[in-house]
């Protein structure tokens, strides 16, 4: 299959701290990585790192907003629009100076009784956020999050992020189809993704329910994925899962997949 790997470092080598991750990623064989929340570490300490390393960095979410109190994104919150601005700026400046290609716009928690109402406030954030990602060449990526995991994520649903995507009309914002989230959400994974087509924009793998290796759990990743590349999709898979063991140990699920990392054989 023609996908091309990210080692997802905010799950992957968990024993590791975060700035030796990148290391590990490459000597384990990747030439791409992607994390969640880079905010703590200087930009300039990060590109040492990829340089160092040899990798790509392909993704990053925008910050959560207060993580005390609960935000889990601020695109979609009513009333926290000029911080959501302010973390998708903040953003921008880590995606551009890492060269960083796509960033996960994260909606954040909202009450199922506010969803009507909070879906104005992502539907204007997001072309906010799009029409920046046009001008500097960026991917924004949003992304539906299941609700075992995540009560009240805004998005959790592949049907409403196809229609936003759809509304919104901008061609830098597509899907993150995690399909550890859209299998809990529904599953039918095949048919649901084809229906959304080109509007995909990120792959991520995990077994379902475990959220360990993908070569574990209920769905057959290799099958989803060969579906996935009938119907059109060549861009990148992330392997964003919580290894059971060693990360190293456990990478066996990539062949078994039809998968092959560009630095092991
Ligand atoms: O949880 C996920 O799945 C993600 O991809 C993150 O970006 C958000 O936690
Ligand atoms: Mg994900």
């Amino acid at each position: 299959m023609p996908f091309r790997l990210t080692a997802n470092i905010s799950f992957l080598f968990p024993d590791l701290p975060f700035l030796d991750r990148f290391a590990a990623a490459a000597a384990a064989g990747f030439d791409a990585v992607e994390c969640h929340w880079p905010y703590e570490h200087p930009v300039e300490m990060l590109r040492v790192k990829l340089t160092e390393a040899g990798l790509d960095l392909t993704g990053i979410n925008t910050p959560r907003g207060n993580v005390d109190a609960g935000d889990f994104g601020l695109a979609a919150v009513p009333g926290r629009e000029e911080e959501f601005r302010e973390s998708f700026a903040k953003a921008v400046a880590y995606a551009e100076a890492l060269e960083c290609p796509m960033i996960h716009v994260m909606a954040g928690i909202v009450a199922a009784d506010r969803h009507e109402e909070a879906c104005y406030t992502y539907i204007e954030n997001l072309r906010h956020a799009a029409k920046i990602a046009e001008d500097k060449g960026l991917t924004i990526l949003i992304e539906p999050i299941n609700h075992r995991d995540a009560p009240d994520y805004f998005l959790s649903s592949l049907e409403e992020a196809d229609a936003i995507v759809a509304t919104v009309s901008s061609p830098a914002l597509k899907i993150l189809a995690d399909l550890y989230h859209l299998q809990i959400m529904g599953g039918d994974l095949v048919s649901r993704l084809a229906e959304v087509g080109d509007a995909i924009g990120h792959v991520q793998v995990a077994a379902v329910p475990s959220r360990a290796e993908p070569d574990d759990g209920e769905v057959n990743i290799g099958f989803v994925l060969k579906a996935l590349e009938a119907a059109g999709y060549d861009g990148l898979v992330g392997a964003e899962y919580r290894p059971r063991a060693g990360t190293v140990e456990g990478l066996g699920w990539i062949a078994a997949a039809g998968l092959s990392l560009p630095g092991r054989g």
